[in-house]
């Protein structure tokens, strides 16, 4: 079945959008734009004679917003125009014509004209089209995928791929300095002239509700770094001080994103920039950003220089393939990068210092609030939660060996949905054409194994995160913002952990269930738990604690009035009605008598 473009889709609207497109309060840019006084974005002269002080802007530019504007870059004006013009052809080809190019269904491969197949977290699609196709080096090109028509289309994108190279290598050599690290560090460690450039362009047709849809929905880009041109409509947004801002069209202007990548070898000292875009009632916006990213093997990691005892490694280091693994089978709703973090999640934040933390609550909370009473205690998992994870890594390779992918965890979950289209997709490969079997299971499989360990682990270590988060904001909706957020977190999170630990436990072989909970008791005990833990939703989850837990908490904030009879008291009343807590408490008890121990710093 051919998928729908938005683009067509824009054609038969009318006045309206499908619901699919209209986004939710936190969401909608008429609600989420910030309209004060607008910060600069950093424009930076590219050509300043004065590198030291064409670092130090760089430099700045990157730590603070991960995101700033050069102009005087070399990139000759009539370059840029013609890949515009040939990309804007090409959309305007009959949808037929485009479709030659439509991405392979069931390939990994990003390459392609397409419209994002699956809906985000919240049912919710992007007003945007795409093609994506590499631009360089030349033995990755796929011609494939570039488009026939126009004629000049080849030309034009050959031409401006030369053109980026001498770019793209100044912008690595001063962020190289900026770190003070030599000037070829941070390019050899994306790959050399193996670096690879992903050219996108996205095609955002004009929308009857600007105010609530969204074209692409905020992520952080998972390459080293983005070099982008757009036309002239304005649309791009980015998160600074947790508030939405507008970037400015600056004609012949290049905007940088920094990407994950980057962020990662500087080991957090730039930082990856969150954007999304909005998009225009009555024209249609285009941009072009080209990614440059490190070759599929090349392994990424805090660079050795910036690490030390007193400033250890923040990432871990994985190859870039398996990152963008990652990044494709986590939800986009949060910045990828901060699930490779090192072992402690920190939620800790505050008003003073905006972390990475306080930005992705704000994202979805992001309601334009210029308050964010938050300060939300830190998530760590102690040592012992390694132990856990080594038995069901054992588990997990167990049943895979026997190509079971299907199983999984119980529960549901928003990162349970990737795990559902990552089986369905290697179930498609297997059913597509029993050659790829061996492409899929043959000398790949301790590295499939390992991914798909990565997988799940990620998966038990942010269920609870997400779900906390998600609920939090939920709640937080319904209740105001400053009532109940911090709250709902902390709770939801601690809902998400029980149901991921309960039902990982309720998976292990019987074996080892034994020797992780001696007590037959307990392990009967943790098994009734799973069972009822399962059999409530996530939305029920959060039922109970807006109808019960809520309202009561902000009654005890009063003073009980005089002669009030209840003999109850509020911690009766809330142990009464708290399921969850009760079900956060027997979880604990039952770990406490086991070989397990989980701790949360959450209360
Ligand atoms: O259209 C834009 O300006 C930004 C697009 C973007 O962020 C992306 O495609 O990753
Ligand atoms: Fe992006």
């Amino acid at each position: 079945m051919e998928t729908q473009r938005v683009q067509a889709i824009a054609k038969i609207s009318g006045d309206n959008i499908p619901a699919e497109f209209i986004r939710s309060e936190t969401e909608q840019p008429a609600l989420t734009t910030f309209n004060g006084p607008i910060p600069e974005i950093p424009v930076i002269d590219f050509s300043n004679p004065d590198e030291k002080n064409l670092v130090s802007l760089i430099s700045n530019a990157s730590q603070e917003w991960g995101f700033f504007q050069i102009i005087n870059h070399g990139l000759p004006t009539e370059a840029t125009k013609n890949l515009l013009k040939v990309g804007r052809e090409f959309f305007e080809l009959p949808d037929k014509e485009k479709e030659i190019y439509a991405k392979v269904p069931g390939s990994d491969s990003l390459e392609g004209y397409g419209t994002k197949l699956q809906k985000e977290i919240q049912g919710k699609k992007a007003w945007v089209d795409h093609l994506f196709h590499f631009i360089w080096p030349p033995s990755r090109i796929n011609y494939k995928f570039w488009p026939k028509n126009p004629p000049s289309y080849r030309e034009a994108n050959e031409e401006y791929a030369k053109c980026m190279i001498p770019i793209v290598n100044k912008l690595l050599m001063l962020l190289s300095l900026g770190l003070g690290v030599e000037r070829h560090v941070i390019k050899e460690a994306v790959g050399g002239d193996n670096m690879e450039y992903l050219l996108k362009i996205n095609y955002y047709p004009p929308c009857p509700r600007p105010d609530l849809a969204l074209g692409v929905p905020p992520h952080t880009d998972m390459s080293a770094v983005t070099l982008l041109v757009p036309n002239e409509v304005q649309g791009l947004q980015v998160l600074k001080d947790d508030r939405w801002i507008d970037a400015k069209y600056i004609p012949n202007a290049l905007i940088v994103h920094i990407g994950d990548q980057v962020e990662i070898l500087s080991n957090g000292k730039f930082k990856s920039v969150l954007h999304k875009t909005t998009v225009n009632k009555e024209k249609t916006r285009m941009s072009w950003p080209v990614f440059c990213s490190p070759p599929a093997d090349m392994v990424v990691g805090p660079l050795p220089q910036l690490v030390s005892k007193e400033n250890p490694a923040k990432y871990k280091s994985k190859k870039y393939k398996d990152y963008e693994y990652l990044f494709r089978a986590h939800s986009r709703k949060f910045s990828i990068v901060d699930l490779i973090k090192t072992k402690t999640l920190s939620l800790n934040c505050s008003q003073e210092q905006p972390g990475r933390e306080t930005r992705k609550i704000l994202f979805i909370q992001s309601i334009g609030v210029d308050q964010n009473p938050l300060k939300i205690p830190p998530l760590i998992l102690s040592p012992s939660f390694w132990k856990l994870k080594k038995i069901e890594e054992i588990f997990w390779k167990s049943i895979a060996l026997k190509r079971n992918w299907h199983s999984g965890f119980g529960g549901e979950s928003v990162a349970m949905k990737s795990a559902e289209s990552r089986s369905s997709l290697t179930k498609h490969n297997l059913d597509q054409n029993s050659s790829d079997i061996d492409d899929t299971w043959g000398d790949d499989r301790e590295f499939e194994l390992g991914r798909e360990w990565q997988r799940r682990h990620d998966e038990l270590h942010t269920i609870g995160y997400h779900e906390g988060l998600s609920k939090g904001q939920e709640a937080a909706v319904q209740e105001g913002f400053t009532v109940g957020f911090k709250e709902s977190v902390s709770v939801g999170y601690k809902w998400g952990s029980v149901k991921g630990i309960s039902s990982a436990l309720a998976k292990l072989p019987d074996g080892l269930k034994e020797k992780l909970v001696e007590s037959l008791e307990a392990r009967d005990k943790l098994q009734v738990l799973h069972t009822s833990v399962s059999s409530v939703s996530g939305a029920d989850a959060l039922g109970l604690y807006r109808d019960e837990i809520l309202p009561y908490q902000s009654k005890a904030y009063s003073e009980p009035a005089e002669g009030d009879s209840s003999s109850e008291t509020s911690s009766d009343h809330i142990s009464r009605c708290n399921r969850l807590g009760n079900y956060s408490k027997e979880l604990e008890f039952l770990l406490q008598s086991s070989a397990i121990e989980v701790h949360s710093a959450v209360e």
